[in-house]
């Protein structure tokens, strides 16, 4: 809905279609800030606004949401919330213009890991530590914000 470098994806009217009629078929919504703060219709500033988001959202319809922190600048830490617990997934912001795609990457990762049996606590974790091995060892490349090294442990695997 809204990207990192807070371009508006979707128009006024596919936003409310998406928060009616998709949105209570969700697993799991993965928001960024901007996109969480439009979602619960309400400013985020601290961890706890996160939280309080993540409850008006999961109150809209799908099993479970994670707030994503990657606007935050002291950290980056994600608020998972399944409607009863809330689960903190810690991680240290990379100073990085190679942020490009990080929600995309993220989410994908979620999506093939729980397809892999994972369950949904497991697949964020696993997912954040691939994202945040992306950013951390991305070439800059391109002008502005350049991708995430996608393939950066299969690279390690072949010792390259
Ligand atoms: N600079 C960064 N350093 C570390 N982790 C980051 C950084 N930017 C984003 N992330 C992580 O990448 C994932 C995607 O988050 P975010 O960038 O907020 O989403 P989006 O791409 O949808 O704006 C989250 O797990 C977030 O914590
Ligand atoms: C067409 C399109 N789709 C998605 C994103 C999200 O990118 P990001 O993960 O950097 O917010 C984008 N910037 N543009």
């Amino acid at each position: 809905m809204v990207a990192t470098s807070g371009h508006r994806l979707l128009a006024p009217k596919a936003e409310a279609i998406l928060k009616e009629l998709l949105l209570p078929w969700a697993t799991v919504l993965t928001p960024n800030i901007p996109e969480a703060e439009v979602l619960a219709e309400m400013k985020i500033k601290s961890l706890a606004d996160m939280e309080r988001a993540a409850e008006k959202i999961v109150a809209l319809g799908p099993k479970a949401v994670l707030v994503k922190g990657g606007h935050r600048t002291e950290d980056a830490t994600d608020i998972l919330y399944d409607g009863k617990r809330f689960h903190y997934c810690k991680g240290r912001h990379i100073e990085s213009t190679s942020t490009h795609g990080t929600g995309c990457s993220l989410s994908s990762a979620v999506a093939a890991d729980l397809a892999n049996g994972m369950t949904l606590a497991d697949a964020v974790k696993e997912a954040k530590q691939y994202v945040f091995d992306g950013i951390a060892h991305a070439e800059p490349i391109g002008k502005g914000h350049g991708p995430i090294h996608h393939f950066y442990e299969l690279y390690r695997k072949a010792g390259m």
